[in-house]
């Protein structure tokens, strides 16, 4: 049976039925806030949005783990130069791969033989192991739970939705995707499955000149006009940007740049939560 207690959908949840409740809560965990990070498609930077995000989370001294649903396509573990790590497995559930500064981190990589063994799975097994990424894994106390989905309105995104008490979802697009249907599509599939759309980072939303502040913008997307009318906040725009690269090849903990640019996006997300 579901732990109501330390659900995050406990206040939401109103005269739900306890014991039809969908959600296994492992009465081990007492996760505060679980965040997922979607796109409508892939490439724009989801995953190494959810790495900023969680880092600074950490680094403004909040308890937080990365949950990567990506079953498929994980990225997370390299992004933090943990994919040599494998996680534990007890009777109990399985312990995450702590990173140097305490962030927990769960991925399927972490319980393959090889990094580039290729999961070839049909959807509901996929989905089965995201489910126990949530029930299974220890995650004990955390304020923040940081959950990078697959790109798409796929069956993952759809079960992450379903199962798991979701505080609120960060979509992440790139200036030329923004004004398409498929940011809408994934927008409009969060309010249907009553999750809430807490903003939109544009993400390699123009470059910043070396040699005066002028910001060039490569594309000529209207964010302002389409997040109005779908009234949906605007979290920030992230110039594409070589420190924001180096996340990826040479690990967050060597990106001090990136994680400045970052940092206002942060806030305003612990914000709307509060
Ligand atoms: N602002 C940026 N400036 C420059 N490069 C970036 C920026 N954001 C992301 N990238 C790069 O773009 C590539 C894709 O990023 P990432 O893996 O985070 O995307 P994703 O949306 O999670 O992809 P996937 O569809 O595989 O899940 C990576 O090489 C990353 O380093």
């Amino acid at each position: 049976m579901a732990s109501c207690e330390s659900c995050p959908s406990k206040d939401k949840c109103g005269d739900k039925d306890r014991d039809n409740c969908m959600i296994e809560n492992n009465p081990i965990n007492d996760v505060k806030h679980i965040i997922g990070v979607m796109s409508g498609k892939g490439g724009v930077g989801k995953s190494t949005v959810s790495v900023l995000l969680a880092h600074d989370l950490m680094k403004k001294g909040y308890k937080v783990g990365i949950l990567d649903a990506d079953i498929t396509g994980p990225s997370i573990p390299r992004l933090l130069g943990l994919q040599d790590k494998r996680a534990t497995i007890l009777e109990t559930g399985i312990i995450p791969v702590f990173a140097d500064n305490g962030l927990k981190v769960m991925s399927l990589n972490f319980l393959v033989d090889e990094e580039n063994t290729p999961v070839i799975w049909r959807g509901p097994i996929i989905a089965g192991t995201v489910k126990q990424f949530w029930t299974d894994v220890l995650w004990e106390e955390l304020d923040y739970l940081i959950v990078d989905l697959p790109p798409g309105t796929g069956d993952v995104a759809l079960t992450v939705m379903q199962v798991m008490p979701l505080t609120g979802v960060v979509m992440v697009s790139v200036p030329q995707d923004m004004v398409s249907m498929i940011v809408a599509k994934a927008i409009n599939m969060a309010k249907k499955m009553n999750v809430d759309v807490l903003g939109v980072i544009e993400n390699m939303s123009y470059i910043q000149c070396p040699d005066c502040d002028t910001q060039i913008k490569m594309f000529d997307g209207d964010i302002k006009t389409f997040l109005d009318t779908a009234h949906i906040p605007l979290l920030g725009e992230l110039p594409m940007t070589k420190s924001i690269i180096n996340v990826a090849s040479q690990g967050i903990n060597h990106s001090d740049e990136a994680m400045t640019l970052f940092e206002p996006i942060t806030n305003k997300i612990i914000k709307e939560l509060e």
